[in-house]
This record gives structure tokens, sequence and C-alpha cells, in this order.
């Protein structure tokens, strides 16, 4: 409940929208407590003494309460949803800027689905508690007392009898809150889960078919859907629970009202007009108990929701700016890493031990080693995708965590090993850093890249639309296209990794010829994970990563006469490579990663 406390708090940025939402209800329940009252006097003063003038005025004011009841509901509902879209807004945007802080490690470890669940049907539910069961409450809680009070004030003895209604059933409602709360949560963790394999599915739906996994798939998606849709009935089934019992106890009122309430009225002690009105208040009071008690699942709902929102809107980002971080301006090539250890969170061992070493400006250093052995985590240090365990890492004698994180990335230009692209066109996923970029701008890197002559060949040449992750390209454009993408950048240190696997031989080495002038020219250090020994003979130094160490570098020939390890690394590529020239490699895809033992 800690959660729901919370939610309402939020409110606090829509004051005034709740406030109004608030005085609408209370008008309205004004306007609800008259209503019987006039029922009374039209009986009393008109109906029996048969005074046909106080029974049309008081059927007029009966008009007129129906239409402030009319206008006093729509206030109060229209300002409640108001403010409920204020908070859900705010808290969408919350959750998703804090979605762009969270550090890797915490991406590394959430899943996507859980996290779009929370974005969606979580906030939902906030919203439709704010919007429907917060007011139904209050309004409940409001009509309840201020009926109570007319109907003790009317016949003390029949309120009593009536109220006793009152605690029994609100017992039952805590009881019901309180017992099924885990339930509730549950339900929205199935539904997580159920997304969980959707989206998973929809991401994997080639792989799942070119594995004929379907069948598999559909009873794993079957399987957790039963459960979500048991969870849903246990959730039913307590609301059967506890709900016929309140209907019951309601309907013992209304006899016990007419039982009693008719007997004094033949004693001549009640009205028939007060028996009218208290039979009208009695509406008032049960009424408000079942609008709690069907709030009540819903708010259990929303506590468990809001639960669920404020763990990510909590989450610790790791990676952050000091408080005294200063920006990253220049960049003179001197990037050191001092013992450097890394481990990354949860996992058992150091993916990178004691690594030391320091570069020279204008540096083209290639990074070898066997698949696994810890080259994308040096690169992923640089720019503090995650921070050191042990050791520091500088740049021109300064530790990478003193600089801001933004200065620092923007300065750091990266090509990922697998490749991402947005929905949009060609020209804006390669401006995608830069939207500003001009065509001409864009055609540059593109050329450098090796991909603007097939770009120019789509109908639609830089404005050709491609789908969501890229879909409609090869592997290889995809991947030249996030080159020209970083090229765009104002990269002062370069890192490729490993982005040329899925191009083939020949296109990859004219990508580094091009690059090779531009990247000396603009970038102070270039980091290049290499699986070809074109692009590692071109470094000025290679280091040969191995189980996490640093465990040769050197120019490649001084390697080749040095480490038996990089020998054999390359003798399986040498190997690979003529296998792949005997097969009439087709190149794309082909020319692949991994060569050293991938
Ligand atoms: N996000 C992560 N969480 C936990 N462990 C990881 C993570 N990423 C990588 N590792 C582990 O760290 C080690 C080094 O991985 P890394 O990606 O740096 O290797 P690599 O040399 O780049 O491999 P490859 O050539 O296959 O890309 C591996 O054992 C890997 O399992």
């Amino acid at each position: 409940m800690q959660s729901i406390k919370r939610v309402l708090e939020s409110l606090r940025n829509y004051r005034l929208i709740s406030l109004g939402a608030l005085f609408s209800l209370l008008l309205l329940t004004v306007a609800n407590a008259v209503t019987p009252q006039l029922f009374r006097w039209g009986i009393d003063q008109g109906i029996v003494k048969k005074d046909l003038q106080i029974v049309l005025y008081s059927a007029a004011w009966m008009v007129v309460a129906a239409i402030a009841r009319g206008v006093f509901n729509f206030g109060q509902s229209y300002l409640a949803e108001a403010a409920s879209q204020g908070v859900a807004y705010e808290l969408r945007n919350k959750i998703f800027s804090k979605i762009q802080n969270l550090s890797f490690s915490y991406h590394d470890q959430s899943q996507t689905s859980q996290l779009l669940t929370r974005v969606t049907s979580d906030i939902e539910q906030i919203r439709a508690f704010i919007g429907t069961s917060l007011i139904q409450v209050i309004s409940g809680v409001v009509t309840l007392a201020s009926a109570a009070v007319i109907l003790l004030i009317m016949n003390w003895q029949l309120a009593l009898i009536t109220l006793t209604v009152v605690p029994m059933s609100g017992w039952l409602m805590a009881r019901f809150i309180t017992q099924n709360d885990r339930l509730f949560r549950q339900v929205q963790e199935q539904l997580s889960d159920l997304n969980a394999v959707l989206q998973e599915n929809l991401i994997g739906i080639r792989v799942v078919k070119a594995f004929v996994r379907e069948s598999a798939e559909r009873s794993r998606y079957t399987g957790l859907n039963d459960a979500l849709v048991k969870a849903n009935m246990k959730t039913i089934s307590a609301i059967r629970n506890t709900f016929p019992f309140i209907f019951l106890l309601s309907n013992l009122v209304t006899l016990a009202v007419f039982g009693y309430g008719g007997a004094q009225v033949i004693g001549n002690t009640f009205s028939i007009g007060e028996l009218v009105a208290f039979n009208a208040y009695l509406v008032l009071i049960l009424q408000p108990i079942l609008l709690i008690g069907f709030a009540a699942p819903a708010i259990a709902q929303a506590a468990a929701s809001a639960q669920r929102v404020y763990e990510v809107v909590d989450a610790a980002v790791e990676i952050r700016d000091r408080a005294d971080a200063i920006p990253f301006e220049t960049c003179g090539g001197r990037i050191t890493f001092e013992n450097v250890s890394f481990r990354y969170p949860g996992a058992a061992t150091e993916a990178l031990k004691d690594v030391s070493f320091e570069t020279k400006p204008n540096e083209l250093i290639a990074i070898l080693g066997m698949t696994g052995s810890g080259k994308s985590t040096v690169m992923n240090l640089i720019p503090r995708f995650y921070d050191v365990t042990q050791g520091a890492i500088r740049i021109d004698g300064r530790d990478v965590r003193d600089f801001t994180l933004n200065s620092l990335r923007k300065h750091i230009g990266i090509v990922f090993q697998e490749t991402t692209l947005f929905s949009g066109t060609i020209r804006e996923n390669i401006a995608y850093a830069k939207p500003k970029a001009s065509l001409e701008q864009v055609m540059e890197v593109a050329k450098t890249a090796q991909i603007h002559d097939f770009i120019i060949s789509l109908p639609d040449g830089y404005e050709t639309i491609v789908g969501e992750r890229g879909v409609g390209l090869s592997g290889g454009q995809k991947q030249r296209i996030a080159i020209a993408r970083t090229l765009l950048t104002d990269y002062s240190i370069l890192i490729l990794d490993d982005s040329t696997s899925a191009v083939d031989a020949k296109t990859a080495s004219e990508i580094q010829a091009e690059l090779d002038s531009m990247m000396r020219q603009k970038a102070c250090v270039t980091f290049v994970v290499a699986q070809r020994i074109s692009t590692v003979k071109n470094a000025d130094r290679i280091f040969l990563i191995d189980k996490g160490r640093l465990v040769a570098q050197g120019t490649h020939e001084e390697l080749m006469q040095t480490s038996p390890l990089y020998g054999a690394i390359l003798e399986s590529q040498v190997k690979k490579k003529q296998e792949a020239g005997e097969q009439g490699s087709r190149g794309q895809g082909a020319g692949s990663r991994g060569a050293g033992g991938t």
C-alpha cells in the first residue's frame, strides 16, 4: 500500500483538477442526499395531505436535483479522468527516461517484455485506479458517512439496525484485499511472462520457423496463457467468495427496515414519507459499500502495478556522472588501461584480468582473440558502458570516471558487433546522431562505408524506408549503414567492434582502405576488434587477448615471431579463407567473424 500512497502523492501536480473532482463529488453527495427528503416532503405533506401543489413542487425540485446530479457526476468523473491521464502521462515519461538512463548491466539482467508490460499495462492499471476506483472509494465514504448521519437523525433505532451492515461488509472487504493482494500481483506477473514469450517469439520468428519449433512455441505460449487464465479465475473466485455475503447482508437489512419501519408506521411513530425516504437512504448506504467492494480488487491490482512501476523508477543508475565530473573536450591519444579487471554483474568469473596497456596518439590498435576472450569487454569499458571492477582506465591521464558521460560518449564513435537500425529511412538511420546533417555529409560517410552505390541503386535511394531492426537489408548492408552512422558523429576515439563481420572480405578491405586515412586524420586512437588478417596487418599494434588477459602485443611481424597463439589464430583464418575460396564464397556473411575459433 506504500506504492498507492506514492501514486496519491503524484496527484499533487494536478492539485486543481483533483480538488475540482472532489468538489463536484461533494456537490453530488448533497444532491443525492436531498432527493429522499424531497420524496418525504412530497408524500407526507403532499400525497397524504392531498395537497397537489406540494406534490408538484416536490416533483419539480426532484427534477432540479436530478439535473444537478447529472452535472456533478459528469464533472466528478471528467476531472478524475483528466487527473488520471496526467499521472499516467508523467509516469510513462518518467519510466521511459529512466529506461534511457539505466546502465547496460540493468538491461543485461532485465527482460525487455517485463519493462514493456510495466510501461503499458501496469501504468494503465494505475490510471484506472485514479480515474475510477479512487473516486468510487472517496465518493463511497462521503456518501456513506452523510447518509449514516441523516439516518441517525431520522430514526436512530432503525439507523442502528441498518448500520450494522457497514462494519460487517467492511470486515469482509478488508479480508478480501489482504488475502488477495499477492494474487493480483501474480496476475500482472503472469501477464508479463506471457508478453515475454510473445516478444521473444516475434523477434525470433525466423529461427522458430527454421527449426520447425512452431508447435513447441505454441505450447509454451498456451501453457502460460493457461496459467494466466487460472490466476484470473482465482481472483474471480475470490471475488465470488466475498461478494455474495455482502449482497446477502444488504438484502437482510432491507427486510429489517421494511419490518421494523413498517411496524413503526402502523404504530404512528414513523410516517410513510419517512419510511420511503429511509429506504432511499438505504441505497445510499449499500451502494457505496458495493462500489468500494468493486474498487477493492482494482486497488489491490493498482498497488501491485504501482510497486512494479516504481521498482523501475527507483532502480539505481550504476553508471553516472560524478558530482565534480568535467566535460571531455580533446583527446591527445593516450588511452591507458591500468591493471584493469572486470566482472560482469552476476557473473561467476572475471571477463578481464589485470589488463594494462597504453596507446600512442593516432595509433590504430587491432584487438584479436578467441571468441569470448574479452575483446568486446575491453571496448565496453572505454565509453563506460560498465565501470571497471578494479584498476582504472585513463584518457590522457584522466580517469574516464572523471568525465561527464555525455561528453565522453559523444567523443567515442562505436560500431557495435550487432547492428541495430531503427525503422525509418536509410538517411535517417545514418544521420541518427546528427539529424541535421546534410545529404552531402550523409553520402560522404556512406561512400566511405562502401554502401553509397547500393543505396543509390534503390528506387528511393537514401529515402528508402527500412523496416524494424533494418528488415529488408542484408547483414552486411546493415553493418555498413551502421559504420556510416558512426562516421558521421564527432568522434575522436573510434571503436569498430567486429563491425565488418557480415561483409564479404573484398568489401571489408575496401572499407578498411577508405577508413584508414580517415581514421588517422579524425581519430586520436582507433580500436578495431578484428577477425581478419588484412585489418590486423594494417594495425600499428595488435593486442592479443586470451581468457580475459592481454597475453601479447606487437606488430603483425613481431607477433608472428613471438606468439604461438597468434600464429594458431592466423593459421585457422588462412585455412578458413581457403575453404571459403574453394566453396566459391558468395561473399556476404561468409567471411564471417570467428576466425579465431569462432
Ligand atoms: N553482459 C554480460 N553479462 C555477463 N557476462 C558477459 C556479458 N557479456 C559478455 N560476457 C562474458 O564475458 C566474456 C567476454 O565476452 P566478450 O563479449 O568480451 O568476448 P569477445 O572476445 O568479444 O567474444 P566474441 O569474439 O565472441 O564477440 C565471455 O565469457 C562472456 O560470456
